[in-house]
């Protein structure tokens, strides 16, 4: 097929202009395949270059295109057609699979670290913080982000340039909101997860579907921004689902993805008339993108109908081929100029080990030279100090939740203080305070189960992306994690314990009634670090919160009151040495019972021949509960707790923590 020179409304460009756009280009795809194996299991990519092809489904096929720092690449296509693929494995972030073919970025095949350094990924959800303002989610990121020799004063004023560039100044102080925190529009938050991006000031930008979800008006705006900043002299790699008219304007370059093929790569505004003179003009009144990602997607409705868009494809693939022979023939023809920069001629590449072509040579606007270098220059004290911060800050201001747990915590305290109402000295009293410690070292510890499990699932998605992003490291984000809510526990133990403790009537005697605290509190604790513990452990939070059920109820059974742990059998009798629910019940009657002096009546007397509990040693005795003394309760207890806060760190470094949907 032979594309003669047309007279078209677009301009035809000089040669020397297009050999200029030629020597600018920045990423370059060539002959870019991309299969993963079909198989559930997870393979390397070298077992998976291995397996035969009809093994593997293959999801990118001769993909080739160019784009260069100033324009924005649109990347389009049906649902399915790998789009999503494509991005990532330009910015290197495709897991799994194997790639064959090439990506250069200034002629050197990019690398996991160089693409680190050069670019920035903004996903399609945004993984943000609910409860921090707009100006404090970002100020934090410019923190952990940016290199130490900033001074605050040069921190404060990227994030204010940022801020501005995206249109943010006027919400900068709303929070950012979520699925239960009011906040930011979408658009804005999506803005804000840009802005967290843009904070390195990236030279290339990649975006996944950055206005999905969004209204028109606001997808428009968003794509707006994202045009200037390529003016500005970044390079713009987005997907996007069929946008409007006015958006598909904006862009500089498209990329048409099927079935993983480019049935058109090209300048944007030229491919009108490109599918124009291979047959397939748009209708009038009718949006190009609508019309053209119909045209190439592949109809899987019915047999028939696949086989006709099946043959549709085929016939645009070859068409598109011949197109780019022409240019690789060096035709100056229709063809090559509506493909212009965003198809290279194969004579144009050079060999990804040229030694000479230096970024300096490639003559780009934008040099590689000084990227501004940022966490990695972090010390791990610096991460966890900025950490903490924004962790406590983020608890703070989630003022709701808070105040649900506290009047939780004391409504609780409050109806076992009622049940358990000033109890007196008799015999019967003596089952009632032990039946008072065993609900009161109980109930708190299993209700915090769920809501630590739903917490950590919640904010494992954050911890996930900003670790690839690589803002920190496991070790400041687990130890802030646990220190910035400390205060919070204490201070709904609080709440709990003191109605509770002064409703029941137990001693008044402030080292008592501090005792009874520490011992409620590590037995609370405990349960946190065990669903901490399996919540890092198992991914999925319905799996997680049984196994968390399970295991508390083993404890609930070995901690003594149920029944007796001598009568145990054998096989689960070293269970009592694990359940820390057993140290603190101990542990609370100990403190309870010695110092008490029981009262009989007369008939018990006559019936036992003298009062069968008489005071709180022999009542401690009777229910087994001095076998081991307080300091051995507070011992284990810290033990358990150490070993559970160990397991949750060691889980959350070595376990895949990418979130299971
Ligand atoms: N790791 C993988 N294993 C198996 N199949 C995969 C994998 N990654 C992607 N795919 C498949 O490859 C195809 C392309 O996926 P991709 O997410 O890139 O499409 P997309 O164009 O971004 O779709 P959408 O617009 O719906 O998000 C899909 O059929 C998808 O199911």
């Amino acid at each position: 097929m032979r594309y003669e020179r047309q007279d078209t409304e677009t301009p035809l460009e000089p040669v020397e202009q297009i050999a200029e756009e030629k020597s600018k280009k920045k990423v370059h795809v060539r002959h870019l395949f991309y299969k993963v194996p079909l198989s559930q299991q997870p393979l390397r990519s070298i077992e998976c270059s291995n397996i035969r092809d009809e093994e593997c489904k293959h999801i990118l096929k001769d993909v080739s295109l160019t784009v260069k720092s100033g324009q924005m690449l649109a990347i389009l296509g049906g649902s399915g057609s790998g789009k999503t693929t494509l991005l990532d494995v330009i910015a290197n972030r495709h897991e799994g699979g194997f790639v064959e073919g090439e990506v250069l970025i200034n002629n050197k095949m990019r690398t996991k670290e160089m693409m680190k350094e050069i670019s920035a990924y903004v996903r399609q959800d945004d993984y943000l913080l609910p409860n921090l303002s707009v100006r404090e989610t970002l100020l934090f990121v410019a923190e952990l982000k940016l290199p130490s020799s900033y001074s605050k004063e040069k921190k404060i004023d990227r994030v204010n340039s940022v801020l501005s560039e995206l249109g943010l100044r006027h919400v900068c102080n709303s929070k950012v909101g979520g699925e239960e925190v009011r906040g930011c529009s979408g658009g804005e938050r999506r803005r804000v997860s840009i802005g967290v991006q843009m904070l390195m000031d990236p030279h290339i930008l990649f975006l996944d579907e950055p206005t999905s979800g969004l209204d028109s008006f606001t997808a428009h705006h968003l794509i707006v921004t994202m045009s200037e900043l390529a003016k500005s002299g970044r390079t713009v790699i987005l997907t996007i689902h069929q946008p409007r008219s006015d958006i598909f304007e904006l862009f500089d370059l498209m990329t048409i993805l099927s079935d993983g093929h480019v049935v058109y790569a090209g300048q944007a505004r030229a491919m009108l008339d490109y599918f124009t003179l291979i047959g397939y003009p748009c209708p009038p009144l009718t949006n190009p993108c609508d019309f053209y990602i119909d045209l190439t997607t592949i109809d899987h409705r019915h047999k028939e109908n696949e086989a006709v868009s099946k043959e549709r494809l085929n016939k645009l693939l070859k068409l598109f081929q011949e197109a780019i022979s022409e240019v690789t023939s060096g035709m100056y023809t229709t063809a090559k100029i509506s493909l212009g920069s965003s198809v290279e001629s194969e004579s144009d590449s050079f060999s990804r080990n040229s030694p000479s072509l230096t970024d300096a040579d490639s003559g780009l606007g934008i040099t590689f030279d000084q990227p501004p270098k940022g966490s990695d220059s972090k010390s791990l004290i610096n991460q966890f100090r900025i950490l903490i911060v924004r962790a406590f800050k983020n608890e703070l201001k989630g003022y709701s939740s808070l105040l649900i747990q506290a009047i939780e915590a004391l409504f609780m305290s409050v109806m076992i203080g009622c049940i358990f109402i000033n109890l007196g000295f008799d015999q019967i009293s003596v089952r009632d305070r032990v039946g008072l410690f065993f609900i009161m070292g109980g109930l708190y510890p299993f209700i915090v189960i769920l809501d630590t499990i739903a917490k950590f699932n919640a904010e494992r998605e954050i911890f996930y992306r900003e670790m690839e992003d690589g803002l920190y490291t496991t070790g400041p984000y687990f130890f802030s994690k646990v220190l910035s809510t400390l205060p919070f526990h204490t201070a709904f133990l609080v709440l709990y314990t003191v109605p509770m403790y002064w409703l029941a009537g137990l001693q008044p005697k402030l080292g008592k009634f501090l005792g009874n605290c520490l011992y409620t509190y590590m037995a609370v604790y405990s349960s946190r670090c065990m669903a901490m513990a399996i919540s890092a452990a198992l991914t999925n939070f319905q799996v997680a919160a049984f196994v968390a059920n399970l295991l508390f109820t083993v404890f609930l059974l070995s901690s003594g009151f149920i029944i007796n742990l001598e009568s145990l059998w054998l096989g689960v009798r070293w269970l009592k040495w694990t359940s820390y629910l057993k140290w603190s019940f101990q542990a609370l009657n100990q403190i309870e019972f010695h110092g008490l002096e029981f009262s009989c009546n007369d008939s018990m007397v006559q019936m036992y021949g003298e009062c069968p509990i008489s005071n709180g040693t022999v009542a401690l005795k009777s229910y087994d509960l001095d076998k081991e003394s307080l300091g051995e309760c507070f011992s284990a207890l810290f033990g358990i707790i150490c070993l559970f806060l160990l397991l949750s760190f060691l889980f959350l470094k070595f376990v895949n923590q990418k979130p299971k949907k």
